[in-house]
Formats: structure tokens, sequence, C-alpha cells
């Protein structure tokens, strides 16, 4: 009954997904909903017509004898009738379902756009926590796969307005035959609430799982990971792994549905008997005179109709129940909110930046783990100028970065930019002003145009900016190769799409961070995959385009980081060393150190 609590919520995203369609389909529903009661009616009318001809002396022998003695007239008005009914109610059931359909879609479209909205609203701590991930794979299937729900809900209360009705007559004719009802009903509804509420935990429990299927499922079948697992002959490998985890939750879902099975077999074999129990004391009561055959027709009917309902109705009320606690992840995927948000009152970010940017005491640690990825971390960025960062793998470099951008905020000390705290800038201001290119860039399966206008989508159409951004990470040259230029789509996923070799994707991705008038332009390794030369043009270029704005460039490449007017040398989260190429190499520390390291794989 608790999950009961969010159908006011879902009706309110229903009715701001089209008022006037939900109308309409609460109008329809509520017409259709009288006509089965009438329907009977109209039949016992009938039938008691028929009836009290047989009783009258007949006035001929033909057919027009009938018609003209007017008897017929009746009994005729009330067929016609019954037809006009028996068609509205085919008219009626085809616009219900035209109806939901169109609003189904709408809603699922709405909610699906609400759900991007809200995830690209949310910390990356979420996305990097393997219970928001659980959290939002079932958010992301309850929007496409729960819009059922809405006839269903619909559906119910359709099923309760005919229901009322017919229990009205019925109460009216013989009260005795509702608590026959409700004896024959009782057990299957607690069955169904019972499994329901079972059949949802089971679910709930193996999201991880599903999620490793989805995962399995994903990996052994897809471009991108089809060459390593041809070359090292995986796919029999994961074939099995997945086979033993889908094993697992069938062998589960196989038990509940045989118990649930089982039981509801004996629950309405129960309500048939005491349904025929019902039958029979309204026969009784026909035989006795106290109902006419018309009265039995219409009240074996509702009876019949009423018994069928009730089932439906209180099968698809546990179901809508256990629909709502699917609603229940949904909602509670919305109720997630973002810890990083910008200040009520937010200073503008600096453009251009004049003093620089400080590290004080900065520390921080990832959610849900007890080391500090950085800590005690104390430098500036000067204002114009191009720092490098290096250190070896996991040193802290990229940790930086996802402090400087407020993808996290440090747990010790505070970034400033001329003075001012990163927190009291609005986040959208402080992006805006920032060009970032990270190691594990997106490669967008959109065209190449795109794929650069995403470093700054408000200006999707402004082609000479495009082309320009591209000309400066020289990414045009990589684009006017390709038949269809920037119009050309890239990866393979879609109909014409190229891929391209790494160090060409880099270079378009480069060509991001040039859409953007940043103040400050990030670096994380953006140029691993290009080749000597093109690393050489794309740093000349690099220098010559920040000149004036603050850079920070992270690289393993020494004759990269030896281009920056200063290096950060960092080990473990903290600052080892700290100066110019020059200074470094004499104070003969650890940057000499990696330096001579890799200078002597060339000799
Ligand atoms: N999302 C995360 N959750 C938990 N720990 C993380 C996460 N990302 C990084 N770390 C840890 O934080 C430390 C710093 O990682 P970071 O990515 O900043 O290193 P890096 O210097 O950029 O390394 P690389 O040269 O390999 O890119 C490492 O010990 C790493 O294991």
């Amino acid at each position: 009954m608790g999950s009961l609590a969010h159908l006011p919520r879902f009706f309110a995203q229903v009715w701001r997904t089209s008022p006037s369609l939900t109308l309409s389909s609460i109008v329809l529903r509520l017409m259709r909903a009288l006509q089965p009661p009438l329907a009977l009616y109209v039949g016992k009318l009938i039938i008691d017509e028929i009836v009290r001809q047989t009783h009258v002396a007949s006035p001929g022998p033909s057919f027009s004898d009938w018609l003209s003695s007017g008897r017929l007239t009746h009994l005729a008005q009330l067929l016609l009738f019954e037809l006009a009914l028996v068609v509205a109610s085919d008219v009626l059931a085809r616009a219900v379902s035209f109806v939901d359909g169109v609003l189904s879609e709408l809603h699922t479209n709405i909610v699906s756009t609400e759900l991007m909205h809200h995830a690209a609203s949310l910390d990356l701590k979420h996305f990097e926590s393997s219970e928001y991930q659980d959290r939002l794979e079932r958010a992301r299937r309850q929007a496409a796969g729960r819009s059922g729900l809405l006839s269903q809900l619909f559906g119910q209360a359709q099923d309760i307005v005919t229901v009322a009705v017919l229990v009205a007559g019925l109460v009216s004719y013989a009260p005795v035959l509702m608590i026959i009802l409700l004896i024959a009903l009782a057990p299957a509804v607690m069955g169904e609430a019972h499994f329901n509420a079972e059949s949802y935990r089971l679910s709930r429990a193996k999201t991880p799982e599903r999620r490793e299927l989805e995962y399995l499922r994903y990996i052994g079948a897809s471009a991108e990971t089809a060459k390593e697992i041809k070359l090292f002959g995986l796919g029999g490998f994961l074939a099995a792994r997945f086979r033993r985890r889908a094993d697992e939750i069938f062998i589960l879902n196989r038990s509940l549905a045989l118990r649930r099975n089982l039981w509801g077999g004996l629950f309405a074999s129960i309500g048939t008997l005491t349904y025929y129990v019902g039958y029979a004391v309204i026969a009784w009561r026909t035989v006795t005179g106290q109902f006419s055959v018309g009265d039995l027709t219409f009240l074996a009917g509702s009876f019949l109709r009423l018994h069928g309902l009730f089932q439906n109705l209180l099968v698809g009320f546990t179901q809508v129940a256990g629909q709502t606690m699917f609603l229940d992840d949904l909602f509670s995927f919305f109720d997630v909110t973002p810890s990083i948000l910008s200040p009520a009152k937010a200073r503008p970010f600096p453009s251009p930046i004049r003093q620089g940017i400080a590290f004080e005491n900065v520390g921080f640690r990832y959610p849900d783990t007890d080391r500090w990825a950085v800590r005690g971390l104390n430098f500036r960025l000067g204002a114009g100028e191009t720092v490098a960062l290096v250190g070896e793998n996991g040193a802290g470099k990229t940790t930086i970065v996802k402090l400087l951008t407020r993808l996290y905020d440090p747990d010790e000390g505070r970034i400033l930019v001329d003075g001012v705290d990163l927190r009291g800038f609005a986040l959208e201001d402080l992006r805006a002003h920032i060009g970032v290119i990270f190691q594990d860039f997106v490669r967008y399966n959109f065209n190449a145009g795109e794929n650069i206008a995403v470093g700054r989508v408000e200006a999707a159409d402004d082609q000479p900016r495009i082309v320009s951004a591209a000309e400066r990470s020289l990414a045009d040259a990589v684009i006017e190769k390709l038949p269809m230029g920037y119009e050309q789509p890239l990866g393979k996923r879609f109909v014409n799409g190229r891929d391209l070799s790494g160090g060409e994707w880099q270079k378009v991705a480069i060509a991001r961070g040039y859409m953007r008038d940043a103040d400050l332009l990030i670096l994380d390794e953006p140029t691993a995959a290009l080749d000597a030369r093109s690393e050489a043009d794309v740093f000349e270029r690099f220098k010559a385009l920040s000149h004036g704005k603050t850079a920070v460039l992270i690289s393993h490449r020494f004759s990269t980081v030896r281009m920056a007017d200063r290096i950060l040398v960092l080990e473990g989260g903290r600052v080892l060393e700290a100066g110019s190429h020059a200074d470094l190499l004499s104070a003969r520390g650890r940057y000499a150190e990696l330096f001579e390291l890799q200078a002597s794989g060339y000799r």
C-alpha cells in the first residue's frame, strides 16, 4: 500500500505530459465504464418483454399482424438501443486505445527527457558509484518499460466505476451475493499481493547482476570491443560467464513463477467454486418465483461480470502496486540531489584571469575510499602561464583537473581564482571559462562538425567558428580527407559512419577546447596518440593560442612537458618539485631522473 503513495506524483507527471489527452482518456473511460451495466440491464428488459409477450394472446399468425398491432414497438426499441450500445462500446474501445497509446508514448518521452536532464545535473561521484549506477539503471528501465502502467491505471479506474454500478444493482436485488463474491476473492488478493512483493524484492536484489549481464552482452557484441574479443578468443569465455549469471537469475525467477502459478490456480478454483454457490442462489430464487427470468439473466450476467471484474481489478490492483514499487526507483532517482552547486550569490568569473589560480592546502579523497588521492597541495598557476603536471600513474594529475573544474570539491583546503574560492562562482560560468580535454574524451558518433561543436553547443551553427577551431587543432586536415567533410558521421555505429585513427580522433577532440573562449585551458594527456610531428605542431599552436591564457597540460612525454613555462612534479598526491625544465634538470631530482630515463630510450 505504501508504494501507492507514488500515484499522485505519477498522475501529476501524466497530466503535465498533456492535460487535454489525459482529460479525454478519463472521459472516454467513464463512458466505457457505464456501458456493461447498461447493456446487461437492457438485456434483462428485452427478456422480460419477450416473456411478457408470450403470456398475452397473439394478435395474429403473421409477422405483419404483430407489426400492425404495435406490440413489437417496445421490443424493437430495446433491441435497437442494445445495438447502439454495442457499437458505441466498440468505437469507445478504439478511441481509448488510441488516446492511451499516444499519451503513453508522450509520457515515456517526457520521463526519459527529465531523466537525462536530471542525470546531467548530478555530481560525477554519482556516476562513479555503483549504488547510483544501480539506481540509474533501475530508473532507466522504469522510464522505458513502464508505459503500460498508464493504461493499466486508467483501466483500473474504469473497472472500479463499472464494479460500483454493478454492485449497486446486485445489492438492490440480493445483498447476500456480495458476501459470496468477497469470500471468493479474498485468497486471490492476498496471494497476488504476496507474490508481487516477492517479485519486486527479487528484481531489486538482482540489479547488480542484471547490470553485469547487460555489460557482458555489450562487450560480447559491440564494435568497440570486437577486435580484442576476437584476438584474445574471449567469445566463449564471455558467453559462459553470461550463461552462469543468467542461469542464477533464471532459476530464481522460475521458482517464483512456479509457486505463483500453483497458488494462483488454487485460489482461482476457490473463487470459481464460490461463484457457482452464488449462481445456485440466483437459480433457486428464480425457481421459487422471487426473480423474473429477466432478473435471472441480469443477475447471473452481473454476477459473472463482477466475478471477472473483481478478479481483474484485484489482480490488476496488486500489479499496479507492484508497478508503483518500481515507480519508487524512478522517483527516488529524481530525488537524488547534486551536492556540487552554484552559490546563491555568485561572483562573476574573472575574464581574463589577472592574478592566477592558487591551491591552498588542498586535500581530496574519492567517495568511499580511505586513501587521500591528493593532500597538502600548495601551488600557484600564474595568469598567462603554461604549467605542466608530470608524475607517475596515479600521482594525482587528473584529480587536480577534476578539482579545478569542480567535478569534485576538495575535502580540505581551497582553490582560489584571483582570490575567490571556486565555490563562489556559478557552475555554468566557471565551466564556460574553462576548456578541458580529458584523456578519455568522448568519441561521439555524430558528424565531424558536431564532434567539434560539442565544445560549445550554443555555437553549433557557427560553421566558421567550427572550421577555425579545427584549423587550430590540426583537425582540418583530417576532416578534409573525409568524403563528406564536416558532414561525415564519425564512428561505426550509424550509416555512412567513418572511424578515425586514435590520433585523428584526438585532433578532433582538441578542437572542442578551441570552440570556447576559455581563460583556462586544460589538456589532460591530449597528445598521447599523436605522432611526433603532430605533437610538435599541436603544441606550437597551443603555446601561441594560449598566449595570455592560463594553461595546464598533463603529459607523460617530456618533449611536450619541457615547452611549459613551469613544471610541477607530483608524487603520491603531493607536489615534489616545481620549476622550469632547466631548473629541474639542474636540481637533479625526480624530474631529472624521469627525463633521463625517457631520453636514454631514444639514444
Ligand atoms: N574515481 C575514482 N575513485 C576512487 N579512486 C580514484 C578515482 N580516480 C582516481 N582514483 C585514485 O586517485 C589517485 C590519483 O588518480 P589520478 O587519476 O589523479 O592519477 P593520474 O596522476 O592522473 O594518473 P595517470 O597518469 O594514470 O592518468 C590514484 O590512486 C587513483 O587510483
